[in-house]
């Protein structure tokens, strides 16, 4: 601690100094322009000892040293391309006090190669006043470096030579230079062509040349199919069927091109379509339809921070910069035509091997996977191809294919089939995404991509619990992380509340730095992240105070739900004396559930369900994540109160069947694939990958800003290890076992204390507290010595009446 502190006063100081320094020398240089003259004959031959006199007749405002630096600096060296340094001091000293986030190394080698060309242009144009002036523009670098390559090739040689190299330097600050260059040889070229940048081809991997076609492929060398198209614009290409078994010599495509090479069809704006028609059923045709990239903002890299309150609390608060996130800009192609005729090929051959015959195929190249929409012809019964998929699998040698027949809403079948070169689907792309920045979720989250490369977000107040599960290494840990960042990207301080539970303690303790700003905590907790078992079980029920406070205030507020509630409040319609108060969203995210439900039982199911029944129109949101999707940790409650499901890889099916209640997840390939299910139909998507890195930088670029004093804080609760007793026992706040505790008593018809702490795996004391308020509410009798209690409630009915009794 102590040398932490050291060493961030030890940097602000140093940075103080370079501050102060580069000040110094910038008033040295500018009055070096003035007083220079002046200064130079006292400066060229000093008496010994004359400088150190008060009476030296140095007029630099910076004083003799001044004066002898920027002599040295400018005169000697740099010319007036030394305010380089000056410039690269300041920034470093702002970097070291921490007052702006400078990337040090950037700024050293710009500042270096400007300064270095800029004296050199300098010496070379001013070459020929240098004797005359007292000032060399250039400094004795440019001019004697200018004279000596002038002596080499010449002047129109420096003078080329200067020029490529501002235009390398210009590369270096920004690629668009190259725009810029192009444009300058040929000013009708239209803008640069984004996606074609983002999915470089390989003329190895591609028969045909596609540099300046997104995805023109012809099969046949003679075959004239080409079409130009707009940029960003969809792109459904039929391809060369295979080759006809009946003379697997002559492609067919080729001889139906030949024929009708004018087959080339606009379809709709955006969509070409290379057509050639299916002979017969033994030549399907085959499209490739290749959904653009989600469109990115043109200026993207700015910042999110968009003002979502009128009355922030933190108002100079910044949202993170996407600059933060890693691009992962892999230089993969896009597609690969080989691998997806191959495949098409392969399944075709299949499909005819067992007999089934098909009029159309259809590749849509998602990041990781690519799905093969299949017309099957006239007759063909779906449950056939279904139960080929191990066949399918087999012949194409591949992980992870999974059928889907039919697509709902198609009348295709699908076949999913893992990508050879997986791309990473990298969360800059995402949050940078039009879809992203322009959504009006409440808690967007952004999980990722489809198989169509469309963004795919979620809103969390909707979902609005959501179980996340998956072998382990399968992406469960980047997919929260994903889920986390998104919400950051997007919601301010005080609209956005996290509560973080970790029992594995290192996989979240990454967000603690952000506590005053994102967390929140029960008032006697020192870390805001939980990791303990019994915190988890009093932030449980803290939250259920919470809520039901909420409510309260949604009640007297006269709202359905925290929106209307929060757009009273900030129209002044809600008077903050009556206990009303701006309601921020809160997240539980609750990382190895299953450990928990192992450790704690019922104590963490309990009130997680009562959460997830009812905090919805109050705004708290559950995220649960486990590695074991087991029934005895994923029950029938949880499942019911958890509708949007998050599956990535299982070992098995019934795995998948536990989280999605379908299979599916057991033929995900992993890092990050996926399945989404909201409703009916899972979505496969290839999850956003964030780096721990990426999420340090973002913690890191939040903390240092200005926080609230504390983390949000939750209501108390009365420690569970307190005694109480029957006089004192708070009706109006029962325990959230209390009805389950009820049930069981009269179940059984035995009032004992012990038997409500066996069942529920609680302490002794929460148990007797129970026991004391079931006294308090009539269901049970008073304490008989060592005997138990009687049950004075005789069914369900009554306990249901008595339920409404307390209620009321
Ligand atoms: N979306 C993704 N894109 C690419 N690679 C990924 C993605 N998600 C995960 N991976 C890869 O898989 C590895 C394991 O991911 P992660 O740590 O999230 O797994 P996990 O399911 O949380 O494992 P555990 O349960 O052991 O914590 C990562 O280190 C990364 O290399």
């Amino acid at each position: 601690m102590l040398t932490a502190i050291k060493g961030e006063t030890i940097h602000f100081i140093l940075g103080l100094l370079c501050v102060i320094f580069g000040v110094y020398m910038l008033l040295a240089f500018s009055s070096f322009f003035f007083t220079g003259g002046n200064d130079q004959s006292i400066l060229a031959h000093p008496d010994p000892g004359e400088l150190l006199e008060t009476q030296n007749g140095i007029q630099n405002y910076a004083g003799a040293r001044g004066a002898q630096l920027s002599q040295f600096l400018i005169n000697d060296c740099f010319g007036i391309s030394a305010y380089f340094i000056v410039v690269f001091l300041i920034v470093c000293g702002m970097r070291l006090m921490k007052a702006y986030r400078f990337t040090i190394w950037k700024w050293f080698v710009s500042c270096s190669i400007l300064m270095v060309w800029l004296s050199v242009t300098l010496g070379f144009a001013f070459g020929g006043t240098f004797q005359d002036s007292f000032l060399y523009p250039g400094g004795l670098h440019g001019y004697n470096v200018s004279q000596w390559i002038c002596s080499q090739i010449g002047a129109p040689g420096l003078i080329l030579v200067l020029l490529v190299t501002l235009v390398l330097i210009g590369i270096f600050f920004t690629r668009e230079t190259m725009q810029v260059v192009r444009k300058a040889f040929h000013p009708a070229l239209p803008k640069r062509n984004k996606r074609k940048e983002a999915f470089p081809t390989e003329a190895a991997q591609q028969p045909a040349d596609t540099e300046n076609t997104a995805l023109h492929y012809t099969p046949d060398n003679t075959s004239d199919a080409t079409g130009t198209k707009e940029d960003e614009q969809p792109v459904e290409i039929e391809l060369d069927p295979i080759e006809s078994q009946a003379d697997n010599t002559t492609p067919a495509y080729a001889t139906e091109m030949r024929k009708q090479p004018d087959e080339t069809v606009i379809a709709e704006a955006g969509t070409i379509h290379q057509k050639t028609q299916a002979k017969t059923t033994e030549e399907p045709t085959f499209e490739i339809e290749e959904t653009p990239e989600e469109e990115e903002q043109e200026d993207e890299r700015g910042s999110l921070d968009q003002p979502y309150n009128p009355r922030l609390d933190l108002e100079h608060y910044h949202f993170p910069t996407l600059d933060l996130l890693n691009s992962y800009n892999d230089n993969t192609p896009a597609i690969d035509m080989q691998e997806q005729n191959a495949n098409k090929d392969r399944i075709i051959q299949v499909l005819r091997s067992f007999g089934i015959e098909i009029s159309s195929i259809k590749a849509s190249v998602g990041p990781t996977v690519t799905l093969y929409e299949i017309t099957p012809a006239e007759g063909v019964r779906i449950n056939r191809i279904r139960n080929l998929e191990d066949d399918i699998a087999l012949s194409l040698s591949a992980l992870g294919i999974r059928i889907i027949a039919p697509i709902p809403g198609k009348g295709t079948i699908g076949i999913e089939v893992p990508n050879a070169n997986p791309r990473i689907v990298s969360m800059s792309s995402i949050l940078n995404s039009k879809k992203f920045q322009d959504t009006t979720f409440e808690l967007p989250v952004a999980l990722g991509k489809t198989i169509t490369n469309d963004v795919f977000i979620v809103d969390l107040a909707k979902a609005p619990h959501m179980l996340v599960a998956g072998a382990t290494g399968q992406g469960k840990s980047v997919g929260l992380n994903a889920i986390v960042t998104s919400l950051l990207y997007k919601k301010h301080p005080s609209e956005l509340k996290f509560v973080i539970v970790d029992p594995k303690k290192v996989e979240f303790a990454i967000y603690a730095p952000i506590e005053k700003h994102y967390l929140a905590k029960l008032p006697d907790s020192d870390s805001a992240i939980i990791t303990d078992v019994t915190k988890v079980v009093q932030t449980l029920n803290s939250l259920c105070i919470e809520m039901d406070t909420r409510y309260d205030l949604l009640q007297k507020a006269g709202c359905r739900n925290i929106k209307e509630y929060n757009a009273k409040f900030i129209n002044r319609q809600l008077n903050p004396e009556n206990g009303h108060r701006f309601m921020p969203y809160i997240v539980i995210i609750i990382d190895e559930f299953g450990d928990l439900i192992m450790t704690a039982g019922k104590e963490i199911e309990l009130p997680i369900c009562r959460i997830a029944q009812l905090a919805r129109a109050v705004g708290i949101h559950a995220i649960i994540a486990t590695q074991r999707p087991t029934t005895n940790i994923i029950t029938g409650t949880i499942k019911a109160n958890f509708p949007a499901r998050v599956a990535f890889r299982v070992a098995s099916m019934m795995d998948s069947r536990t989280i999605l209640d379908r299979p599916g997840a057991q033929q995900l390939i992993g890092k990050g694939d996926m399945l989404y299910l909201q409703g009916n139909d899972p979505v496969r998507v290839q999850c956003a990958f964030v780096d721990t890195p990426e999420v340090e930088r973002i913690v890191d670029f939040i903390s240092h800003q200005q926080g609230y004093p504390t983390a949000f804080m939750l209501p108390e609760v009365e420690d569970d290890t307190e005694g109480g007793s029957s006089a004192d026992v708070d009706m109006n706040r029962l325990d959230p076992l209390f009805e389950e505790a009820a049930r069981l008593l009269i179940y059984h018809q035995q009032g004992s204390t012990s038997l409500i702490q066996r069942k529920f795996s609680i302490g002794y004391n929460r148990a007797g507290r129970i026991m004391d308020q079931l006294e308090r509410a009539g269901i049970v009798g008073p304490a008989n010595g060592s005997k138990a209690r009687e049950v004075l409630c005789m069914d369900e009915n009554d306990l249901a009446m008595r339920m409404n009794n307390l209620k009321n």
